[in-house]
């Protein structure tokens, strides 16, 4: 028994150990989970410590570790007790007997203190200590005192884990262990939650901590009948490794009964053959079988030339072609620890100084901490700080609203000082410092964070309500959120959290969360109300008090800074031109290069796939005015794996036209060099042509705030007045618009008296945000290209956008995985209105492929409802779904074309209809209806089906997943 480390001492006797991401709160005289780690009078014990209780001489493959030091052999120790709770656990005997048994009468331990765990170490011949066999984590300070003195005599430590550690464990431990193999059970939170009792998350950041610290990592799957060897589990899970580093070695193992977890059997071959196939295709050079006689899949080969490098059969293991850690054959270095002498072919190498751990562990504290304030002659109960979380660009909006009224209200503009930061650039670990915050955020995804809050939410949910529970004394804050009531119980999630998290750690309240809900368009009816009486609350709350400000009061918030020489000038000799052109091809090819080695990469709107445009059709070929497009776009070298019902997300970019008109109306020269401080979601630096190009919103949809902002901008009254009634009165804009769908472009053209600088257009102007389309393809047929559906609109961007774009133009895209799918084993309703037929095109042809490739012959009852305005011009893709029909994939169609008659009907019509057939379907306990299209049809749609069976049940189908939808 020995004290721990990794604790911190709570009230009351109470502890909270902090070496596995469970965090126990540890009541005196009890243990944590894992059943070692003991409080004795308000002090952590860890009650193994130098008990080990299996030690054996082992092969370094059985750990397995494949590619660290091959053929060595491993002084293997283990403990009782574990931090999870595996049902399937194959050393359960081990790992739970602590937690049935008193662990001070535990038989069958060894007196093995760190010493003499160095000296038999020694005396076996062993080059490496295993911490192995149940969790190490929960034994860490035996390790770390074992493997400090092993590194002394040169012998190296590595970990077998379940990949659950603390930033805090890794901290400690890192400069010692040189190796570790992680379990990754699974890609699902629920497999985690249900089968081992924890949480995936830290178990895939670990991962990647230890990967980046330069400990060398092999990850390992036990592959569970039924349970994790779906293809898409899989592949996610390859994915991920892949996005991490190709080389990681992942090992697919058989399972076999054990412990709670009875009746599933052994892992047949082929689903580790599957598994294998299926980590090739995401790009990882290494993945081993195991469990399994199958010497095929246990060799080493070289990922350049294919040699056989390394043999092996159970844990017979042999090294033919491999020389001083490089290919005998091409010279290829093959990562990986293979003796003293190669340690160089580590990439990332092994970092030992305490500062870079430091900042590996923790990127958040590496962000630059900043006083936003100073230099301002306002003391600090009289600054505040305007925080924003946005995805696309609304809340931004919002908060630049909330700046300009600030700064220029008579109450606030002599008594306080203001600044505006996106929260991408905010230090989270800055919160506790700070005095007054105003906070806006939206809600995304799920209920999730906008990605540029994700930071703050995680420092957040880091903290303890009990522990932390003064962190952010002396803090007060006031929050607004944007959201969409139509998601249900995730509307507002965000806006919830922080106002919750905020006060429960210890801040005041200054004026009540305000919200404001799309769905119900009041966003700016809500802001200005909670605006009026938030600027009362401060006044009344903080004092005003008239303060000499010394700073000026239009603080222009962006700087941009011109970059000398930076123009192109034009060479005026023809042949340097040319030269310089098959330089920049050089470059360019360099760079094609550079993202075909990174392409397994997990694509996002700030790091998009450079595809390119293969094919376009026009699906509205009968005329009728209106224009949909099917694009085929290249997804080569992409390690995109996309499944049908997936979305792929595009980021437009303006036509040469709108740009070239917008340089001469703010009178720039588009090749300048720019540099933009702070970023605020632009690239820092670039030409304004890329930034006018890629990041300004100037077609879409206009808010109505930046009428008033305009009207700031012109000195002629009539338009100052346009401006502001349009402000005011959002309905006087649209009727002036008339179904223009003009956009900031057009409005800056209809009032030629609006003078803008570049800085201040940069200001408010909204940044181009990603489209997302469902994918309208099938990636049996081709899984290498994808295919989406667009219909175009006049005047908007996306629809421009595609309208201009030639065949090989590039086109920047990135992918994202969605719930929406339809179960080729349970009768469906499928609904769609316009291109909402796009992601059913694609999971019917892949019923075709299963179909016409005798993997699957019959398929449910499947009922398409389908709407559009006339079946002559807008029914796109008439023939492929006679074709599905003709093939039994649906077994009836229930076409409702609006306007072809006098009376219209719609979907919903066709729906009540059929109030039989829906009811039939859904009595079938795994029945589901699956909906595409715009909002208004998915509500009246709810409304019908809520008719048809009741409030309640609807409710059930949709909690249950089987009414599942996909709206915009
Ligand atoms: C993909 C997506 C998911 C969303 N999820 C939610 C949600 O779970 N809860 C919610 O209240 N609003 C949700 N919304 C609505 C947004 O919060 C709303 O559109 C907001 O105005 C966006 O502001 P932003 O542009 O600043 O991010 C979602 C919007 C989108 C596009
Ligand atoms: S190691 Fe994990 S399970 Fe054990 S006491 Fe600490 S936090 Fe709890």
């Amino acid at each position: 028994m020995s004290e721990c480390i990794l604790y911190k001492k709570l009230d009351n006797k109470k502890v909270r150990c902090t070496c596995c991401a469970l965090k126990c709160i540890i009541p005196n005289q009890e243990t944590g989970e894992c059943g070692v780690r003991k409080n004795r009078n308000g002090k952590l014990y860890l009650e193994i410590y130098g008990r080990p209780t299996a030690v054996a001489v082992d092969p370094i493959e059985k750990k397995p570790l494949y590619q660290f030091y091959p053929k060595s052999t491993a002084f293997s120790i283990g403990t009782f007790g574990c931090n999870f709770k595996c049902s399937f656990c194959q050393n359960w005997d081990l790992s739970q007997a602590s937690k049935s048994n008193d662990i001070e009468n535990l038989t069958n331990v060894y007196d093995l203190p760190p010493k003499k765990v160095i000296q038999m170490c020694k005396k076996k011949n062993c080059k490496v200590i295993a911490y192995t066999y149940n969790e190490p984590t929960i034994f860490t300070e035996y390790a770390l005192d074992c493997a400090k003195l092993a590194q002394k005599e040169g012998i190296k430590n590595v970990y077998v884990s379940n990949g659950y550690q603390t930033v805090e464990t890794i901290e400690l431990l890192a400069p010692y262990l040189d190796a570790i193999n992680i379990d990754l059970k699974a890609f699902t939170n629920r497999f985690y939650q249900e089968l081992t009792g924890v949480r995936l998350s830290p178990v895939l950041k670990n991962i990647k901590r230890w990967h980046d610290l330069g400990v060398w990592v092999e990850v390992t799957t036990l592959i569970i009948p039924g349970e994790n060897d779906s293809e898409e589990e899989l592949t996610n899970i390859a994915n991920y490794i892949a996005s991490i580093n190709v080389d990681i070695p992942w090992h697919v193992s058989a399972y076999y009964d054990a412990y709670k977890m009875k009746g599933k059997g052994r892992t047949p071959l082929q689903s580790l053959l599957k598994a294998y196939k299926l980590g090739k295709e995401a790009g990882l050079h290494h993945i081993y079988t195991g469990n399994v006689q199958n010497d095929k899949t246990e060799i080493t080969y070289c990922p350049k030339c294919n040699t056989r490098l390394i043999d092996r059969s159970g844990y017979f293991t042999k090294v033919h072609s491999l020389k001083n850690g490089k290919c005998k054959k091409c010279g290829t270095p093959i990562k990986g620890i293979w003796s003293d002498s190669c340690q160089n072919l580590l990439v990332p190498k092994k970092v030992t100084d305490p500062k870079e751990i430091h900042a590996i562990l923790y990127p958040e504290k590496a962000k630059q901490s900043i006083n936003y304030f100073e230099g301002s002659t306002f003391d600090r109960d009289h600054q505040i700080l305007i925080l924003y979380g946005t995805q696309t660009g609304k809340t931004e909006q919002i908060a630049n609203q909330l700046y300009q009224l600030f700064i220029h209200s008579e109450r606030t503009k002599k008594s306080f000082d203001f600044r505006i930061v996106d929260l991408d650039e905010y230090n989270p670990e800055n919160l506790p410092l700070e005095k007054n915050i105003i906070l806006l955020t939206s809600t995304h995804g799920e209920g999730d964070p906008p990605d540029n809050a994700l930071a703050l939410f995680e420092y957040l949910e880091s903290k303890n309500v009990f522990q932390d529970a003064s962190l952010l004394e002396g803090l007060t804050y006031s929050i607004f959120g944007l959201g969409n009531s139509s998601y249900g119980g995730q509307y507002q999630k965000m806006s919830k959290y922080f106002d919750t998290k905020f006060e429960l750690l210890g801040a005041e309240r200054l004026y009540q969360r305000g919200e404001g809900d799309e769905f119900k368009n009041n966003i700016q009816e809500s802001f200005k109300k909670w605006f009026n009486n938030l600027i009362s609350s401060l006044c009344e709350n903080l004092g005003v008090k008239e303060q000499i400000n010394k700073m000026p009061m239009e603080r222009s918030l962006l700087k941009i800074k011109y970059l000398e020489n930076e123009i192109e000038i034009e060479s005026e000799n023809e042949n340097e031109k040319e030269k310089e052109k098959e330089k920049e091809k050089g470059n360019e090819m360099e760079l094609e290069n550079f993202s075909t080695n990174k392409s397994n990469k997990i694509y996002d709107s700030k790091n998009p796939f450079q595809s390119k445009l293969l094919e376009k059709n026009e699906l509205m070929t009968n005329g009728g005015g209106r224009s949909c497009l099917q694009l085929k776009l290249d997804l080569k070298n992409s390690n995109i794996k996309y499944n049908c019902g997936d979305h792929i997300g595009i980021l437009p970019s303006n036509s040469v036209h709108n740009i070239t008109k917008l340089a001469k109306i703010l009178n720039v020269n588009l090749d300048q060099k720019i540099q933009i401080t702070p970023p605020r979601r632009f690239k820092k630096t670039m030409t304004i042509r890329e930034c006018f190009e890629k990041y300004c919103e100037i077609t879409g949809p206009v808010p109505n705030i930046i009428f008033q902002t305009l009207s700031k901008y012109t000195k002629d009254q009539s338009e100052q007045k346009r401006l502001l009634e349009w402000y005011h009165n959002i309905n006087k804009y649209n009727e002036w618009n008339n179904e223009n769908r003009y956009g900031l472009i057009h409005i800056l053209e209809k009032f030629p008296n609006i003078q803008l600088t570049l800085e201040n257009f940069l200001q408010f102007v909204p940044r181009i945000a990603a489209r997302y389309y469902s994918i309208s393809s099938c990636p049996q047929y081709d899984s290498q290209s994808v295919q989406v559906t667009a219909q175009l609109l006049e005047n908007g961007l996306c629809s421009n956008y595609f309208n201009d774009l030639k065949i090989n133009d590039p086109i920047n895209l990135f992918w994202k995985k969605t719930n929406f799918k339809l179960n080729n084993n349970h009768p469906s309703i499928l609904i769609a209105t316009g291109t909402g037929i796009a992601p059913f095109r694609g999971m019917l042809r892949e019923r075709l492929y299963l179909k016409e490739n005798q993997i699957q012959e019959n398929f449910p009852e499947t009922f398409l409802f389908f709407g559009c305005r006339t079946h002559q011009y807008d029914f796109i893709y008439e023939d492929e779904f006679d074709k599905y029909s003709k093939h039994g994939l649906i077994t009836n169609s229930f076409f409702a074309f609006s306007r072809d008659q006098q009376n219209k009907i719609y979907v919903q019509h066709k729906l009540k209809e059929q109030k039989e057939l829906v009811q039939r379907v859904m009595k079938n306990k795994n029945g589901q209806i699956l909906v595409c299209g715009i909002l208004k049809m998915s509500l009246q749609i709810k409304e019908t089906l809520s008719q048809i069976f009741g409030k309640k049940l609807l409710k059930t189908f949709i909690k249950s997943n089987r009414y599942n939808e996909e709206i915009w």
